[in-house]
């Protein structure tokens, strides 16, 4: 049976660090970190993480401000609200929750956040820097690197002569995922839903990442034995057997059949979906530690 990935532990410790740094901040600069999140409309899972980004900023000391807008706000009261809070020096960490409503350009509106403040890692400037290499000086998108935080965990940080599969190419997940495993030295494989033979693709796989959005789509023989395996997969579907109309999370991996295979999993809830939340916290520390002229903590 396979080794459980603590997301939750790694995320408690990560979070740790970040309330201790964010501690030495407030002590030598008087400077309190902020992060201001964006929500547009009222969708309750997004709620649901929004409020978790939040508990969690407290928790850290950090200021944290929402911004909840109406699902049919305008894109330019986006656009300005975003400017006002790029030349806010209190904030330092700017997150728009996606997706967006339809008729609000994504794109144009991550452009617009300052890539000091963006802490997603989803501007341009960072995107650049990552695929180049240059990762000790862009914010990281939070979900693949809270993925390599809990592959280190296992592996360590070099990951030479280990081939890395990842099923999935957004990029949210799936292409920054795919860089960081390269900058760690894995042999990167990625699919997406054109990918021929994907069974035997994965079961060449000493790292697995998993993030398509298709509840328990990857099988248990898809998973060669000893494989590492990183669901980052939050599905939502109906579970009659806690009541009616209740929910429940699983991932884009059948866990009981992989976790028979692998060597290591992470679980759904309690894989990465904490650590998605403890790395925002790092990058907006990270964040106002730059904005201090002190050097970049390291996680
Ligand atoms: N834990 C966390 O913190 C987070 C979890 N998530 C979760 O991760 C999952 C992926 O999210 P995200 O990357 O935003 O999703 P997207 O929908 O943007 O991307 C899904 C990817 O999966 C590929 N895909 C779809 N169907 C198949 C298939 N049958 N076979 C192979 N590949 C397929 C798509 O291929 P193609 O490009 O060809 O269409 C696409 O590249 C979701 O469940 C999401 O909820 C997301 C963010 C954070
Ligand atoms: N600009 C932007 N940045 C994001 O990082 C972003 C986003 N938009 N939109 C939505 C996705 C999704 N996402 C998650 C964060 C935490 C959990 C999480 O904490 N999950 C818990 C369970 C929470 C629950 O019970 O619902 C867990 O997996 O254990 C999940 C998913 C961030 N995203």
């Amino acid at each position: 049976m396979a080794e459980v990935i603590d997301g939750k532990a790694v995320a408690a410790d990560v979070i740790a660090k970040v309330t201790s740094a964010s501690g030495v901040l407030a002590a030598s600069k008087n400077v309190t970190p902020g992060l201001a999140v964006i929500i547009v409309g009222e969708d309750p899972a997004s709620q649901v993480y929004v409020a978790a980004k939040s508990r969690t900023a407290k928790e850290c000391g950090f200021n944290s401000l929402q911004h909840t807008l109406p699902a049919d706000v305008s894109e330019a009261y986006l656009m300005d609200l975003i400017e006002v809070l790029n030349l806010d020096p209190a904030i330092h960490g700017i997150l728009v929750q996606l997706p967006l409503p339809g008729h609000i350009d994504a794109g144009k509106v991550i452009q617009a956040i300052a890539p000091e403040k963006d802490v997603d890692g989803f501007h341009f400037v960072n995107v650049g820097k990552l695929g180049t290499g240059e990762v000790d000086t862009a914010f990281v998108p939070c979900t693949p690197a809270g993925s390599m935080l809990l592959i280190e965990r296992v592996h360590g940080k070099d990951l030479s002569g280990l081939n890395a599969v990842v099923v999935g190419r957004s990029n949210i997940v799936g292409k920054p995922m795919a860089n960081l495993l390269l900058a760690a030295n894995a042999t990167v494989t990625v699919a997406h839903s054109r990918t021929k033979n994907l069974p035997e693709l994965c079961r060449g796989a000493d790292i697995l990442v998993a993030a398509v959005g298709r509840p328990e789509m990857i099988r248990g023989e898809w998973v060669k034995r000893g494989t590492t395996v990183i669901d980052v997969g939050i599905n939502r579907v109906a579970a009659p057997e806690k009541g009616n109309g209740k929910n429940r999370l699983i991932g884009d991996v059948a866990y009981a059949e992989a976790a028979d295979h692998a060597g290591a999993i992470t679980p759904v809830p309690g894989g990465v979906g904490p650590m998605t939340i403890a790395l925002l916290m790092a990058n907006t520390l990270t964040s106002a530690y730059l904005a201090s002229s002190l050097p970049r903590p390291q996680f």
